[in-house]
């Protein structure tokens, strides 16, 4: 009986572990091993509960790798994919470990920036462009140059949970239209 009551313990915390791992693994993008899009939809919501208590500064980044369609069409997709897991990795060792990075789908990244305000989001932005850009990729002897464009804001008291992302990707466009590999702040 003893036994069968400790198998049966045993076989429980397997299958709890397994459950544990499987809700872990729903929320990163299997690619780049990033938070996905679901993540950070979760991570964004308490933040912003938090941050209507508490109104510690908090900026949104929306980070886009520049002509990515480019690397695609020329490469192809897997020279495309191993692009991304890199530039995750950029990205990620470039931002503080409190920032929240998540993969947003395609080639597009979002940051949430916590505590951090309008005169200090743009230190941490410029370096992870630069550390992006210097990047030493190389296919078949082609030196590739890698940049993205970033748009960001910082939450104000009117914002929503939609409407500080839209300011944010708002602002990547407009660092799209005015040349690409720059950072746009849009108040
Ligand atoms: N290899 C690969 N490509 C992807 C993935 N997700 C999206 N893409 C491709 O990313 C490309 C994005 O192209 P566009 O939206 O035109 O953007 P872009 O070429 O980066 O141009 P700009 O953003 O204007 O600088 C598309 O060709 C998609 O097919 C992925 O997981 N792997």
């Amino acid at each position: 009986m003893e036994s069968k009551l400790a198998n049966l313990e045993q076989r429980t915390e397997f299958y709890r572990k397994k459950w544990l791992e499987e809700i872990a693994r729903a929320d990163l993008d299997a690619l780049t091993n990033l938070p996905n899009r679901g993540a950070y939809d979760k991570r964004f919501n308490e933040e912003f509960k938090r941050w209507l208590r508490h109104p510690d500064p908090l900026c949104i980044a929306v980070i886009d790798v520049d002509h990515f369609k480019k690397i695609n069409d020329k490469y192809g997709h897997s020279v495309g994919d191993k692009t991304l897991q890199i530039v995750a990795k950029t990205l990620r060792t470039s931002l503080r470990e409190t920032d929240f990075l998540a993969r947003y789908g395609g080639e597009e990244f979002v940051c949430l920036m916590i505590n951090t305000d309008a005169t200090n989001m743009l230190t941490p932005l410029e370096k992870l462009r630069k550390a992006v850009s210097s990047i030493p990729f190389k296919v078949k002897n082609d030196r590739l140059n890698i940049t993205v464009s970033v748009g960001v804001t910082m939450l104000v008291a009117t914002d929503n949970v939609h409407t500080a992302f839209d300011r944010a990707d708002k602002a990547l466009y407009e660092a799209k239209d005015a040349g690409r590999n720059r950072i746009c702040y849009k108040k």
